[in-house]
């Protein structure tokens, strides 16, 4: 049986320039008010079966919040429809219909009756109601002298205490202590026990995968794909990634367009930048340039530009040197350092003596960690060339960064490889 169909649904807002105008220009030109209409929803399409609990995901803006509200009614679609078979109860906008100078049990009858209990139907209701809310203390305050959080408990346990068909929750977790978030969450376990249809949206894809039968996933007012918990989540954490990939490939190219543009004009203003023993070093870049390092990049296993990699994935970080001068006394390394500046890891071809006597003047380098082995985070790296007595040709501190996503949310720095064994 069917609970929700949603057929062709358009949902469009205005967004509305000019909205600082003067009282005078506001009056003189109201008629030329501006504004552009934007498409939150584009033509959606979906059911849900009675007792099924269907998870939204989608990136800030996408669309999720919109359907939600649609669904409630709070807002109608421009066009297409909406059935909904069963009372339905809505955990988006909680306390939106308190009054403010009403007590908290006051509110409890306005609000459920707004739900669509009847009088008796409350009072059966209201001492578990109070219960959930654990207000007992404070339910005959006007709830104008509520913590936001007791605000919240207040609503989630009406709006969730009213028995609903189907209900719609928009990360209404997010609010509220950990120990009460629980116990929403065992409460939602609890509904979807007793068949209730579920519609749930979160940001928490973990919550997500734990509390539903299948996902929506909603990018740009569209559904771009709908399924089984694991494989939607995880398609949408390759969509993230790659996302974020194309981002960070944009950030390091314009450091190292930057850095190919100082290092030119470096070498007509003859070394701006020379650092002598009582100059200081200069932000993130230092160094005589008797050696140049250039276009730092990462790459994966295939040798593609990578900024964003899976803790079990290849890594290598490359970048271009020229040597100037012939200079004999050469050294490379490298640095990588959490976001708050602790070193994860730091080594050099001086201390793993590594020949470089037979280098050409100018080529590649290629530094490759078969598995990056970091736990979830953002890294900066130092790239550098110097002397074997420390002495800066061309420092790159923390210029550039990567980033690593695990399915596992370990803690710490680095993630050695392990395994638990239990006899
Ligand atoms: N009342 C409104 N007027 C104008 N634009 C709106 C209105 N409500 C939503 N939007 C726009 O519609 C788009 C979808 O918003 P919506 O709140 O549905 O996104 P969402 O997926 O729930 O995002 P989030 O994860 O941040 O809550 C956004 O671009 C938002 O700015």
């Amino acid at each position: 049986m069917i609970a929700i169909e949603v057929k062709g649904v358009y949902k469009k807002f205005r967004i509305y320039y000019d909205k600082n105008k003067t009282l005078k220009t506001h009056i003189l030109f109201w008629k030329r008010q501006r504004f552009e209409e934007f498409w939150a929803l584009k033509n959606v399409n979906f059911t849900v079966d009675t007792g099924k609990t269907i998870g939204l995901i989608g990136q800030n803006g996408s669309g999720k919040s919109t359907l939600l509200k649609l669904l409630t009614k709070i807002i109608f679609p421009d066009q297409g429809k909406i059935n909904l078979y069963g009372k339905v109860s809505s955990l988006l906008e909680l306390g939106a219909g308190f009054h403010p100078d009403f007590t908290g049990k006051e509110n409890i009858y306005m609000n459920a009756s707004i739900l669509g209990l009847t009088k008796r139907q409350i009072d059966n209701r209201l001492g578990e109601i109070i219960q959930f809310s654990e207000l007992e203390e404070f339910i005959e305050n006007p709830v104008r002298t509520y913590s936001s959080g007791m605000y919240m408990r207040l609503a989630f346990s009406i709006a969730i205490n009213v028995n609903p068909d189907i209900l719609l929750v928009d990360e209404v977790l997010a609010v509220g202590d950990a120990s009460f978030q629980k116990k929403c969450l065992e409460k939602i376990k609890e509904l979807k026990r007793d068949g209730k249809t579920i519609v749930f949206v979160s940001h928490d894809l973990s919550i997500i995968e734990k509390l539903c039968d299948e996902v929506i996933w909603v990018d740009g007012g569209i559904i771009k794909e709908r399924g089984q918990c694991r494989r939607v989540i995880d398609s949408y954490l390759v969509f993230l990634a790659a996302k974020e990939n194309q981002k960070m490939i944009h950030k390091n190219e314009m450091t190292n367009k930057k850095e190919a543009l100082s290092s030119g004009s470096e070498n007509q203003t003859s070394d701006v930048r020379k650092v002598t023993d009582s100059e200081p070093s200069v932000v993130d870049r230092w160094g005589n340039m008797k050696v140049l390092i250039s276009d730092v990049k990462f790459l994966d296993e295939n040798g593609q530009i990578k900024y964003v990699f899976d803790t079990s994935e290849k890594c290598v970080i490359t970048f271009d040197y020229e040597v100037k001068n012939r200079i004999q006394d050469i050294v490379f390394g490298i640095g990588i350092y959490t976001s708050d500046g602790i070193c994860c890891y730091g080594t050099n071809t001086y201390i793993e003596r590594v020949d470089l006597e037979k280098i050409s003047l100018q080529g590649k380098i290629f530094f490759e960690i078969p598995v990056v082995s970091l736990i979830e985070g953002t890294y900066l790296v130092d790239v550098a060339a110097h002397a074997s007595d420390g002495l800066p040709y061309d420092y790159h501190s923390r210029r550039y960064s990567f980033k690593v996503h695990s399915e596992i949310k370990d803690v710490g720095i680095f993630r050695p490889e392990h395994k638990w064994r239990f006899l």
